[in-house]
């Protein structure tokens, strides 16, 4: 079943940054979808548009089709209504999300009484019950934030996004903050939990070895796009747009303990989204750019079984790894 359908989704904030522009995406349950990028390329937006949280003066466009319902349609009464029932967020930095003054037990407590009108006997039972599932003593209730360590507080966001049994958890950097120890048990309890309740994931990070190992299915953005997507292992071992080849490139390759001592970086910065360069936003900082590349733009276009990616090169030739290799090294 789709529980998530984004048709053509654009975000425009006040000052005129095109931070989302014409994104697709699809989410069925049980499928874990990873959203990867450099920083500022829209993905944060992305994912607070999904539930309406932006800001009101950011312009929102198109459909997101939450269980086939558009949430840009819907009353606030409604929206208030499918946030954490329909689907919930866990943010980076549990510390900032967190109240520092309240125990999390009312933390967690909050959206049960408020979602599901259950009585405070029910939501310190299911407060309890929601801490076990995610690795936590039930007594750790009564904690504060600051009593915790930073991978319990992430637990505990988890516990929260469960709280109201949604059908789509949003994942926003969700181990960014945390030790390579911890993200691992993080990431695996985020997996189990998905797939003991046959949920849909979406998982937001920089991270493409981190998405690749958790996810099905990638999308990589660029410049508020999808620039490619497809099987996530795929998009991250054999990436076909030079720029998601490159963010691969970025990182250690899982299993290669070697490649971790020689992670390659992308030269140049995003595009300032309220000025996007004419033609493909990649080419001033793409290897392979040719002439075309400075006035025309790449829709999506088949690259594969599952995959589509948004280059001229796509269904011609073929990028060579080695060309973007070399501008990597010597910028
Ligand atoms: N409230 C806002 N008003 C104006 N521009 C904004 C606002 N929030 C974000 N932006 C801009 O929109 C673009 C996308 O930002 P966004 O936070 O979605 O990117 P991101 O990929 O999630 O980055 P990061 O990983 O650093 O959070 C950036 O250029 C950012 O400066």
């Amino acid at each position: 079943m789709t529980l998530l359908e984004v048709r053509n989704l654009e975000v425009t904030y006040a000052g005129g940054a095109q931070a989302v522009r014409g994104v697709n995406l699809s989410v069925e349950a049980g499928q874990k979808l990873g959203i990867a990028g450099e920083s500022g390329c829209g993905k944060s937006t992305l994912a607070l548009a999904l539930l309406r949280l932006l800001p009101k003066d950011a312009e929102v466009t198109g459909e997101i089709l939450l269980n086939g319902e558009d949430v840009l349609a819907m009353k606030w009464g409604r929206v208030r209504a499918v946030r954490w029932a329909g689907a919930s967020i866990v943010f980076q930095g549990a510390m900032h999300s967190l109240n520092a003054v309240h125990r999390i037990g009312d933390q967690i407590a909050e959206p049960i009484l408020l979602h599901k009108k259950a009585t405070q006997e029910g939501a310190k039972k299911k407060v309890a019950e929601l801490l076990e599932h995610v690795g936590l003593p039930a007594t750790r209730a009564n904690a504060y934030p600051h009593e915790l360590s930073g991978g319990q507080r992430q637990r505990v966001m988890i516990a929260m996004a469960l709280a109201c049994e949604p059908d789509l958890i949003i994942a926003d950097e969700p181990t960014t903050a945390l030790d390579v120890m911890i993200q691992a048990q993080i990431l695996r309890l985020i997996e189990q939990l998905v797939a003991e309740e046959n949920l849909g994931l979406i998982m937001i990070s920089h991270d493409l070895a981190v998405l690749s190992d958790t996810c099905d299915r990638l999308s990589v953005m660029y410049a508020g796009r999808v620039v490619e997507e497809g099987p996530a292992l795929q998009v991250y071992e054999d990436a076909v747009h030079p720029y998601a080849k490159a963010l691969s490139a970025a990182f250690p390759t899982i299993g290669d303990p070697a490649s971790r001592f020689a992670p390659r970086g992308l030269p140049g910065d995003p595009p300032d989204p309220s000025a996007l360069p004419s033609g493909c936003t990649f080419h001033p900082r793409c290897p392979v750019a040719l002439d075309v590349c400075a006035s025309e733009d790449q829709v999506l276009r088949i690259a594969g079984p599952g995959r589509r990616a948004a280059c001229v090169h796509v269904g011609s030739a073929e990028v060579a790894a080695t060309e973007v290799e070399a501008r990597s090294t010597t910028a």
